[in-house]
């Protein structure tokens, strides 16, 4: 079983080395990951060493290998989740217990130390990576870690305080037991399935990077068009849906930016827009890009006088940033409409036409539609899409 568990980490921890050359955006944490399941599978294999060693000899680079894998693992999960600190604690942890197991190996040897200090050292270390995730992971293979990690430091804890009911202190861990058997043999499962917790972690997150590729803005990290249509979509064919409006944003002469300072500055300019927005929005608004430099804005649950508030709040954040432009904006509250259209095409058309009055009367400032953006009324846009006043 141990055997067999250390080749699945030797085979999983390669696959993770060989991960970030075949996916070019960074995941952080792969290669200690990686290196930490060769750790294990090396110190499985050192564990055989007791046929051309004497059994202390063989014991140690075993425990050693092990042991840092453990705390490299948990280091790999650190960078993997984004939390700084350094894993300096548990490299000290492992350094002083290898040194009080080889204290009970050559000087005053004593079996049941030794097994209570490894499998202490190591439930320690499954006990602090499991609350690192559950602090900080997200998701079901973090959850699914987690499990594996609880399921460890139980089994490690179960043995440590086992060793000193079953076994003698001149024994080692070759020596045949039932007791010492089981363990082995559980703690090489919850290890295999240790290296397809991180295999499922990596691959979660590849799949996450790629669902935000597909539905958000490279520029911007708005939302692309389609995914916000279909966000509006959704919360305006919600029957128990609260209020919905829409804001419509345009930067106000934004192609001078473009003329005098260039496109890439343009593009800089569009990027910090959308954060300051983002920062200024309230909870639960998704902000999308519209198009070019036109941005909408979906809030749920917010009454004429709250948009509104939104949006001047939006507008004056802008202006407060001198980005060199600054924004129109056009709001529209759904409500029942005699329009040909869908929903939301319609408010999309109120709020477009509002954006547009804005535009009239002078630009940076905020219009909601009203009783002169009637379904009706053609949309100034759609007759001339590039004439704004
Ligand atoms: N840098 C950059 N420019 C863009 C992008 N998308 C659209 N634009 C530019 O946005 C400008 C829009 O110009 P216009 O439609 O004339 O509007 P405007 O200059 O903002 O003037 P008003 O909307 O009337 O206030 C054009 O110069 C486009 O090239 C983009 O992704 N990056």
């Amino acid at each position: 079983m141990s055997t067999m568990a250390g080749l699945m980490s030797l085979v999983i921890g390669a696959l993770l080395l060989g991960l970030p050359g075949r996916y070019a955006a960074r995941i952080p944490g792969l290669r200690a990951w990686g290196c930490a399941l060769l750790m294990y599978a090396l110190g499985t294999a050192s564990y055989l060493l007791n046929h051309v060693l004497p059994t202390g000899l063989a014991t140690m680079p075993g425990n050693a290998l092990v042991m840092f894998g453990f705390a490299l693992l948990m280091a790999g999960s650190r960078r993997f989740l984004g939390c700084p600190k350094a894993p300096g604690p548990m490299l000290w942890l492992c350094c002083i217990s290898l040194g009080v197991i080889a204290f009970f190996q050559f000087v005053v040897p004593d079996y049941r130390v030794r097994i209570s200090v490894f499998t202490g050292t190591l439930a320690f270390i499954a006990l602090a990576h499991l609350r690192l995730l559950l602090r900080h992971g997200q998701g079901w293979a973090s959850r699914f870690m987690a499990g594996v990690l609880g399921c460890l430091s139980l089994v490690m804890g179960v043995r440590g305080v086992l060793t000193w009911w079953v076994d003698r202190p001149d024994m080692h861990i070759y020596m045949p037991s039932s007791v010492q058997g089981a363990y082995v043999a559980s703690y090489a499962f919850a290890v295999l399935l240790l290296g397809v917790g991180v295999l499922f972690m990596a691959t979660e997150r590849v799949r996450v990077e790629f669902e935000h590729m597909a539905t958000h803005d490279g520029l911007t990290h708005a939302l692309t068009r389609r995914s916000w249509m279909s966000r509006a979509e959704a919360a305006l064919a919600d029957p128990g849906r609260p209020l919905v409006a829409v804001l419509m944003l345009d930067l106000d002469h934004f192609k001078r930016i473009n003329d005098a300072q260039g496109h890439q500055a343009g593009d800089r300019v569009l990027a910090t827009l959308a954060r300051v927005m983002a920062d200024a929005l309230p909870p639960g608004a998704a902000l999308g890009r519209y198009g070019g430099e036109e941005f909408v804005i979906l809030l749920e649950g917010h009454a004429a006088a709250q948009a509104l508030e939104v949006a001047e709040r939006l507008r004056q954040a802008v202006q407060a940033r001198a980005l060199g432009c600054t924004v129109s904006i056009g709001l529209a509250l759904a409500g029942p409409t005699q329009s040909p259209q869908t929903p939301l095409d319609a408010l999309i058309q109120r709020a477009d036409r509002a954006l547009y009055r804005a535009k009239g009367q002078g630009r940076n400032q905020v219009q909601q539609a009203g009783p002169a953006e009637r379904d009706a009324a053609p949309s100034p846009l759609q007759a001339a899409p590039q004439s704004r006043p």
